[in-house]
């Protein structure tokens, strides 16, 4: 089997022996050539063999009581192979339920927990339809797995790698990261694609030459996910170009489908509907019976205050530290701030993070470096969440409640996967206890309450509060973690669990070494909606923000990434440099939020402190230091494309940090200079008994009223310059830098705009006929210049003719192809000169044919043949 990612170039390993397949005789020189097409014959005979018989298990196949090994399911020695050598034996309950329908071609709706090997559950069948299809490298795209994240894909792949490499199949990854037109190219020589939806869309929609229609069997795997991350579209889109059958209901598409999850929600009985025909459920979830959660795993859950989380991680994280560890929280931020401070804080265990705002390149890394280590704590968000296969993993921390128990089966999914054991811990707030244990009872989920004593947990605050102090990008990232925790509270959908007004929100700040909680405003009405609205009314919104949010905090795939790249930052290893660009532009936000504004909190304003400490004030510094004009520009764009933080629901409380140029900006400019000139002028206004100002000048701080002094002087040093222009016709004049007032008078209602227009089109009418009419005259005057030309040319070759040259007849032949004879020219020479211009060659040819057929021309001609005849006689009668 060839296998070709995005990164390799594609190799074709071995001949096919299927229909499509060309075998060549590869006799080399002084090889005979006959035995080894023998052999190749024999050898195809040998499957045409396997494959009629596996064809006939396959149909007859009647499940047995038990199935303890693959070789009793009915598969090709050489997928038996493959497993072998993979060490892949048994066939877990999945494997064993959704094998066998999916070899006779049906479409499947497969659910088991995480973990169970639903991987191999439709790789198997995928290989063995092609197998039996006799599908060869020629025979080009058979086969699509479509995964929600490159990594997942990356892995996927991996897994198809190990238990197909004894087939002829050629499979490659598309999963973006890379210039579309380099995976074009390889897209014709793939057999199996393991691809990312955006991506994959991509391709059929603008690659020319790649051929879906043929495909026979397309799997979505992690469907759940693939639709959290809004997938649906594309989705529908690509079902669309495999099977189009699927449109028109009631016929077989000829593509099979298979959908596998591990965890069913209606959106998936719905994307059920929409792809499969007749599908088969396969589902080894049995609630109750062995739970949905594996049963090697061990849960425990601790209430633990937001103030105490990090104390409380950090405390368990230097009491494990032979252990392997996944933490996850609810936002990208979140896992940078932690990954900076406890880095910094050297716990003994390696650290590592991950995003969906990392490189592509630096999340692969960070994967496989994650896989390979025997101890190490991984802090990321949901993007590791689903799918992701790290092998031995002890324990799954769970920093920050979990959207919902699917997320929450998910997580802890990746520890305790196929037989291996594992344990999960999840902290939960005070307020979020009740509601997370309701949830869990519903799905029959025991999670057993553990606690966590005081002297088991660290102290951190006084450190974290020294990197803050220190070192303002930790600061600035500390403000930004903290809002998007608060802003993911807010919009989480179950209100149940998440309620963000419990939150201790300025003693969740300082365990961050943060001065005070950075203050965040709900946009009005939106919070209106929430709070007076019916679930429903609030539902879709809060869906679609938190799917907004979701993909910026997860990015997890190709279409996104290729827009990211640019603004992500680097791995693990490099993380200091590469994330310092990304540290500042979030410092420049979190400046855009203002230190002002650290002063008051969520839930209620903070009051500054009686006594400002030159600590305080450091604090409350601005990081102009750190911050280059670069960064500076970046503001205006880093507002407008935050992943995050710039969603409906939230705008920011402060609003004097307006760039020069923003609307806001200009208007609070308007406000300013009416403030200045209302105080400038409040004597004469009181005296002519005008309005007072807006906003007076003692209400402005200090850098605002600076501002205006400045304008206010450049406004009186001077008049600005002028420039006049007049009008052409009608010698007025009119300032060159029209003003808008001027512009407004000009304009000042639509009968005279449009008249203006009108007469503008008129001089645009008479304009054009003016430049039409000169095109005109110099068109003529050039043909009158071409014909003189021509002319004199002509009357050259004429005299040229009248000297008696015979160019201009040679050649000319006559029709029988005979050259004419020197009497013949000379009878033509002899012959009176016609007119001039009518000597042109066509009639001179006639002219000449007339002459030579006339009488008078055949009267020379007896004479010629009588002075012939009486030389011959003379010279007879001499000799
Ligand atoms: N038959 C098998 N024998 C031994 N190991 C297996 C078998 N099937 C799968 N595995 C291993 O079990 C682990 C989990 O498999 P897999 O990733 O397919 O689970 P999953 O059900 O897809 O999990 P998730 O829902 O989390 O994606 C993998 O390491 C895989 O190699």
């Amino acid at each position: 089997m060839a296998f070709v990612d995005n990164k390799a170039s594609s190799s074709k390993t071995s001949q096919g022996q299927g229909q499509g397949q060309r075998p060549k005789g590869r006799g080399g020189k002084g090889k005979p050539a006959q035995p080894r097409l023998k052999s190749n014959q024999a050898k195809r005979n040998k499957i045409d063999e396997e494959l009629k018989e596996l064809q006939i298990k396959v149909d007859s196949w009647i499940p047995p009581a038990e199935i303890s090994v693959f070789n009793e399911l009915p598969l090709s020695s050489r997928t038996l192979k493959g497993l072998k050598s993979s060490h892949f034996l048994n066939p877990t309950p999945i494997q064993q339920l959704a094998i066998p329908p999916a070899l006779r071609g049906q479409d499947l709706l497969g659910s088991a927990k995480t973990g169970s090997g639903k991987t191999l559950a439709f790789l198997i069948p995928m290989l063995e339809r092609l197998y039996l299809d006799k599908w060869g490298p020629m025979d080009g795209l058979g086969a699509v797995v479509i995964s929600p994240t490159r990594e997942l894909a990356v892995q996927t792949f991996n897994q198809l790698r190990d238990i197909g490499k004894y087939h002829n199949f050629s499979a490659g990854l598309v999963i973006g990261g890379k210039p579309l037109k380099e995976e074009q190219e390889r897209l014709g020589r793939m057999n199996i694609l393991i691809a990312t939806p955006g991506r994959l869309l991509q391709h059929l929609d603008s690659t020319v030459g790649f051929e879906s229609s043929g495909v026979k069997v397309l799997v979505l795997d992690e469907a759940d996910r693939l639709l959290d991350l809004g997938f649906l579209p594309a989705l529908r889109a690509i079902i669309g170009h495999f099977s189009p059958g699927t449109q028109l209901p009631g016929t077989k598409p000829n593509c099979q489908t298979l959908l596998f999850s591990a965890t069913q929600t209606k959106d998936l009985a719905s994307l059920a509907k929409l792809s499969l025909y007749q599908p088969e459920y396969i589902n080894c979830n049995k609630a109750g019976e062995e739970g949905v959660v594996p049963s090697n795993l061990e849960q425990f859950y601790a209430v633990v205050g937001l103030e105490r989380k990090l104390d409380t991680l950090w405390g368990f994280v230097k009491s494990h530290l032979k252990m392997k560890g996944i933490v996850f929280v609810t936002s990208g931020k979140q896992v940078r701030f932690i990954f900076e401070t406890f880095r910094r804080l050297h716990p003994g265990l390696p650290l590592m993070h991950l995003h969906g705002k990392q490189k592509q390149p630096t999340r692969l890394s960070i994967f496989q470096k994650y896989s390979t280590s025997k101890h190490a704590l991984l802090i990321c968000t949901d993007v590791a969440a689903r799918g992701l296969d790290f092998p031995a993993v002890d324990w799954v921390i769970q920093l920050d409640c979990p959207d919902d128990v699917d997320t929450y089966i998910h997580r802890i999914g990746r520890t305790a996967r196929y037989q291996a054991g594992g344990h999960a811990l999840t902290f939960l707030c005070p307020s979020e206890e009740e509601g997370m244990l309701n949830r869990w009872k519903e799905k029959m989920i025991e999670v057993k309450k553990i606690k966590i004593k005081e002297s088991k947990m660290g102290n951190l605050k006084q450190q974290m509060q020294n990197f803050a102090f220190r070192e303002p990008e930790i600061k600035y990232l500390g403000q930004r973690a903290f809002i998007s925790y608060m802003k993911a509270v807010h919009i989480q959908k179950d209100k149940s669990v998440f309620k963000l007004s419990d939150l201790p929100a300025e003693a969740f700040a300082e365990s961050m070494g943060l001065p005070g909680a950075p203050q965040i405003k709900f946009a009005e009405q939106k919070a209106a909606k929430v709070r007076g609205g019916t679930k429903k009314d609030v539902e879709p919104e809060a869906e679609a923000v938190e799917e907004i949010e979701e993909r910026a905090v997860v990015g997890s795939d190709e279409e996104s990434d290729a827009e990211n790249d640019e603004d992500e930052e680097g791995d693990a290893t490099e993380s200091e440099e590469d994330e310092e660009g990304q540290d500042l532009e979030d410092s420049e936000e979190s400046e855009a939020s203002g230190s002002e504004s650290e002063t008051s909190s969520v839930a209620k304003p903070n009051s500054a402190p009686a006594v400002r400490t030159k600590y305080d004030r450091m604090f409350e510094r601005k990081n102009q230091s750190i911050l280059t004009p670069h960064y500076t520009a970046l503001v205006s764009r880093e507002d407008g494309e935050d992943d995050e933080d710039n969603d409906d629901v939230f705008t920011l409380a402060r609003k004097d940090h307006a760039l020069s140029g923003d609307e806001g900006s200009d208007a609070d400019n308007d406000e300013l200079v009416k403030a200045v000139e209302g105080k400038a002028d409040t004597s004469s206004k009181a005296a002519r008994g005008d309005a007072e100002p807006l906003v007076s000048v003692e209400d402005l701080s200090k850098r605002k009223q600076k501002a205006l002094i400045s304008k206010k002087n450049k406004l009186k040093n001077g008049p600005l310059g002028e420039k006049l222009i007049f009008d052409e016709e009608t010698g007025e004049s009119r300032n060159f830098y029209e003003t808008g007032k001027d512009l407004e008078s000009t304009f000042a209602n639509e009968q005279k705009r449009q008249e203006f227009l009108a007469a503008q089109r008129e001089r645009m009418k008479i304009a054009n006929e003016v430049d039409k009419a000169v095109a005109r005259e110099k068109k003529m005057e050039l043909k009158r210049k071409r014909k003189e030309r021509e002319k004199e040319a002509r009357q050259e070759m004429m005299s040229d003719d009248e000297e008696g040259g015979p160019v201009a007849y040679l050649g000319g032949g006559d029709d029988d192809g005979v050259p004419y004879s020197d009497d013949e020219r000379s009878i033509m020479n002899d012959s009176p000169s016609p007119e001039p211009e009518r000597r042109d060659s066509k009639k001179r040819k006639n002219k000449f044919k007339n002459d030579v057929d006339s009488d008078e021309n055949k009267d020379k001609g007896g004479a010629l043949e009588d002075d012939e005849a009486l030389a011959l006689r003379l010279l007879q009668s001499s000799s």
